[in-house]
């Protein structure tokens, strides 16, 4: 990427050191002529340095709330955070739609080709190949944790996350008994693995039928594992449709609890947004439409769609004029084109009337894409600020993920 500078712009203050943000604006020598003559100059041994202080910083703080929670507890810590990629199991009960949000999350099947999917009868395993390998595997209905004969140790101890479906416009009862024997089997054997419930098919439910399930289902499953002395044990509840943009966003959250390097990203992001007068910052994997990390503003649901739909247009674009991948000495393409800021892909959309809030997109490398919701006072003549801090997490976020 190459930008215009423009000493109108440049010329209100560069922020003057020390700062311990990474984010502030230092320009690098190749353009010291257009900054004032005592602006910081930021090496890239430098920003290595922050990016590993600002992961080691994070590491220790959760790992010591967490050792300290726990012994406080008399329990010993379990390790939430697994290192590897992402596995997930999908379990429910017939029909339920285990089948179909594997296909349109991960293998890009349109959603009303879900209606002529064969049932499932054996274990099966889809894989993404992305910036990470995201890899789901589907229990058929007839088998449950509890069946035996059942090889429970094969399937159960590489799972990060359990995902129960419960199809909410079907009767739903069964599915929640079953479901909590499932989380009580968990707790007991794996305690390890995380226990997600979606609480699936909710298009065309009116809100307050939505609501009210929504409550009655979680109510329930509190309400069992408390009896059965499982009240800790953490479940999280989503409602999901493939209609929509909720299943995206319940995987997302599925996917991030299962990724050791969150901590980092989220910290850097909120650096970012703190800095450019960001309103909202996600780090998509572009070709799930997975976001991986976001900062710690509120989310609306306005923003991730609009910046899903923008991760639309980079796949279609993309699928025209092709991917990068591997060369053919193994060494990802894309690496090589991080370190030659030229070829990366840029751009910039207005949604708002008054041009005040725009989208921002920045790709980290060819899987892994930076979409922010731009706001007010973001303007878009303060571009070479954005673009340049822009630029410092390109290279912190390459660090994260070579660690
Ligand atoms: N309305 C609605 N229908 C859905 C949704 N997700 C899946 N379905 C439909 O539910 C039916 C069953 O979906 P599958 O994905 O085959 O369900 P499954 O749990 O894999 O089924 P088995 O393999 O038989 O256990 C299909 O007709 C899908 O089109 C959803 O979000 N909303």
């Amino acid at each position: 990427m190459r930008t215009l500078f423009s000493e109108n712009i440049l010329s209100p203050s560069p922020t003057p050191a020390p700062q311990s943000n990474p984010f502030e604006l230092l320009f690098p020598s190749s353009i010291s002529t257009a900054s004032s003559a005592d602006s910081t100059q930021s090496s890239p041994t430098q920003n290595e340095w922050l990016t590993q202080h600002l992961q080691n910083q994070q590491r220790t703080e959760s790992e010591t709330a967490n050792q300290a929670n726990y012994a406080a507890n008399g329990q010993q810590a379990p390790n939430v955070r697994r290192k590897g990629n992402p596995k997930m199991l999908f379990m429910g009960l017939r029909r339920s739609g285990k089948s179909s949000i594997q296909k349109v999350v991960f293998e890009k099947l349109s959603p009303a080709d879900t209606l002529f999917l064969e049932p499932t009868s054996r274990i099966g395993t889809v894989k993404m190949q992305s910036f990470i390998t995201f890899e789901s595997v589907e229990l058929p209905h007839q088998l449950s944790a509890t069946t035996p004969d059942f090889d429970h140790h094969a399937v159960f101890s590489h799972i990060g996350a359990v995902i129960w479906v419960l199809d909410v416009q079907d009767e739903y009862l069964t599915s929640i008994s079953e479901m909590i024997q499932t989380a009580v089997f968990l707790a007991e054997n794996y305690p390890r693995v995380n226990f997600e419930v979606f609480i699936h098919k909710t298009d065309g439910l009116s809100e307050e039928y939505k609501y009210e399930t929504f409550r009655e289902v979680r109510q329930r499953v509190q309400d069992e594992l408390s009896d059965l002395g499982h009240g800790d044990r953490s479940v999280s509840y989503f409602q999901t449709s493939i209609f929509d943009h909720s299943i995206f966003e319940a995987m997302s959250k599925v996917v991030q609890r299962l990724l050791p390097q969150l901590p980092a990203m989220e910290a850097l992001l909120n650096k970012l947004c703190s800095t450019c007068g960001i309103q909202k910052a996600y780090l998509f994997d572009t070709m799930s439409k997975i976001y991986v990390a976001t900062d710690a503003s509120p989310t609306f649901l306005k923003d991730y769609e609009v910046c899903s739909d923008y991760v639309d247009v980079i796949v279609d674009i993309k699928q025209i004029y092709g991917w990068h991948g591997q060369d053919g000495e193994g060494k990802a393409v894309s690496e090589r084109r991080n370190q030659d800021d030229g070829d990366i892909g840029e751009s910039m959309v207005t949604y708002d009337r008054s041009g005040d809030t725009y989208i921002y997109a920045r790709e980290i490398n060819d899987y892994l894409s930076l979409i922010c919701v731009m706001g007010k006072g973001s303007t878009t003549n303060k571009r070479v600020l954005i673009d340049y801090n822009v630029g410092i997490l390109h290279d912190a976020l390459l660090q994260v993920f070579k660690v």
